[in-house]
């Protein structure tokens, strides 16, 4: 296909693609299936936390009025009645000048209404008395029922990420099943006659596929399930046959490679075998100026470059907020962030150019160092990548110390909208 292609915007491209975005369904899991996974119903808290008032301390449980006139010249015996390890109650009261040694986490018994930690006391009679020497107010050293979370709030909400600490709450609240939502099945393909499997030895005019490894990280990493159909030749008659099937089995289909002018760049073509609509065709940025999204029946087939950082960048900007906003994410964008750049950037860009690199902290700062090679067609520079720099078209380099735009690659939170939606 030699036809002349007109780029769109960044900002258009992504605008375009998300008008098709969707919704997933409800997956209820196994607790212990729930680790990367996105809310679909919030996590309401149907009962306090704590669920009872606790001893925070290792101690003795007293009644508060008994300390009023304790001071470290005037101190009184209390008589130790029992104990309560964490896990158990007693029924007893304590009553004047009781006390009942208490772990922390027990719960705390009736009458008393504060805790003395046991470094602060001396025992006498080999634990049946202590002596204290000081002041308690009501509710010292108690851990409050409902102080850290109250009944009948909504803690989480629906989309969350899965992560440690809502993993906590899930089990604090007693999830043992989680609603999640069913993550998309993402169908993904690597076109090329020169690729070779990750096993095979180099040969003379092959290199070994890494585009498809690549993105099924990156489509887990944004949170969808991948339907891996291999790497297949760049032969028109079986990528239409294997783009049909994954069709009929996928949300969205990925394929890399072969969406350029090339006599083998077959892609535009398996769009129009299948009376697939294509959305566009070229992007202008850099890298991934060939990226082409085409649209059947609802749903996106996404032509990314086969140059490496060039399908990797497509991938962040126009997959990862259909996969978010799939997963009930308020915030589907990659999120930006301002940086320093930490060394000079002298290259014109005509188009928006988006740089590989690694941030870096200091004092404070936050620092963008580009990484590697900085052409479309390396690999060498993704390894190290947790950021994007963006260049905006038209402009002349950059220089060290500049504050740039930068897109966070290893984020959860993700952003409400574009970097530029201004525009
Ligand atoms: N005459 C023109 N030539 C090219 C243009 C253009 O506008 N006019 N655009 C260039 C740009 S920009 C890009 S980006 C590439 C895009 O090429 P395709 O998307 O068609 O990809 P391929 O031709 O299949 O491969 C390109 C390159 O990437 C390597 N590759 C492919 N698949 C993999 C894989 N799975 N793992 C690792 N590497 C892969 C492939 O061997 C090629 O070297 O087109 C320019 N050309
Ligand atoms: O379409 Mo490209 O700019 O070499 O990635
Ligand atoms: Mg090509």
């Amino acid at each position: 296909m030699s036809e002349k292609r007109n780029p769109i915007t960044v900002h258009q491209a992504v605008k375009t693609v998300m008008k098709w975005k969707k919704r997933g369904n409800k997956n209820v899991v196994n607790f212990s299936e729930c680790d990367d996974g996105y809310l679909f119903d919030p996590i309401c808290a149907d009962h306090p936390v704590p669920p009872f008032n606790r001893s925070p301390y290792d101690g003795y449980a007293i009644r508060s009025q008994d300390t009023e006139l304790l001071s470290s010249n005037n101190s009184i015996d209390f008589e130790v009645i029992d104990e309560i390890p964490a896990g158990h109650t007693i029924e007893k009261i304590v009553g004047k000048n009781q006390t009942v040694k208490i772990m922390t986490g027990g719960a705390i018994p009736p009458g008393a209404d504060a805790v003395i930690m046991k470094e602060l006391v001396s025992k006498k009679e080999g634990g049946k008395y202590i002596t204290i020497k000081r002041k308690l107010k009501p509710g010292e050293n108690i851990s409050f029922k409902g102080e850290d979370v109250e009944a009948g709030t909504e803690i989480i909400s629906k989309g969350t990420y899965i992560n440690p600490g809502v993993k906590a709450l899930l089990a604090t609240f007693g999830y043992s099943k989680v609603p999640l939502v069913k993550k998309p099945i993402i169908g993904l393909i690597a076109t090329g006659s020169e690729l070779l499997h990750v096993h095979e030895p180099l040969a003379p005019g092959k290199i070994r596929n890494s585009n498809s490894h690549m993105v099924s990280s990156q489509i887990k990493r944004a949170g969808g399930n991948v339907n891996y159909y291999g790497q297949i030749g760049d032969d028109l008659e079986d990528l239409v046959e294997l783009t049909q099937k994954a069709l009929l089995e996928c949300d969205f289909i990925i394929t890399t490679g072969g969406v350029s002018v090339g006599d083998y760049d077959h892609l535009p073509e398996v769009y129009r075998s299948i009376n697939a609509q294509e959305l566009f065709n070229k992007v202008a940025m850099r890298p991934g100026s060939v990226t082409t999204v085409a649209e059947k029946e609802g749903k996106l087939l996404f032509g990314l470059s086969g140059n490496p950082s060039a399908c990797y960048v497509g991938f962040e900007l126009f997959v990862r907020p259909i996969i978010r906003y799939w997963n009930y994410s308020d915030s589907p964008y990659v999120r930006p962030v301002k940086a320093y750049l930490n060394k000079d950037f002298p290259k014109a860009n005509p188009f928006t150019r988006f740089v590989r690199g690694e941030l870096q902290y200091s004092s404070g700062d936050i620092l963008f160092k580009p990484v590697g090679l900085d052409k479309s067609n390396a690999v060498s520079s993704l390894a190290k990548s947790d950021a994007l720099m963006i260049l905006p078209g038209g402009t002349r380099g950059y220089k060290k110390g500049n504050l740039v735009d930068v897109l966070l690659l290893e984020d959860q939170k993700g952003s409400e909208e574009m970097w530029d939606m201004r525009k």
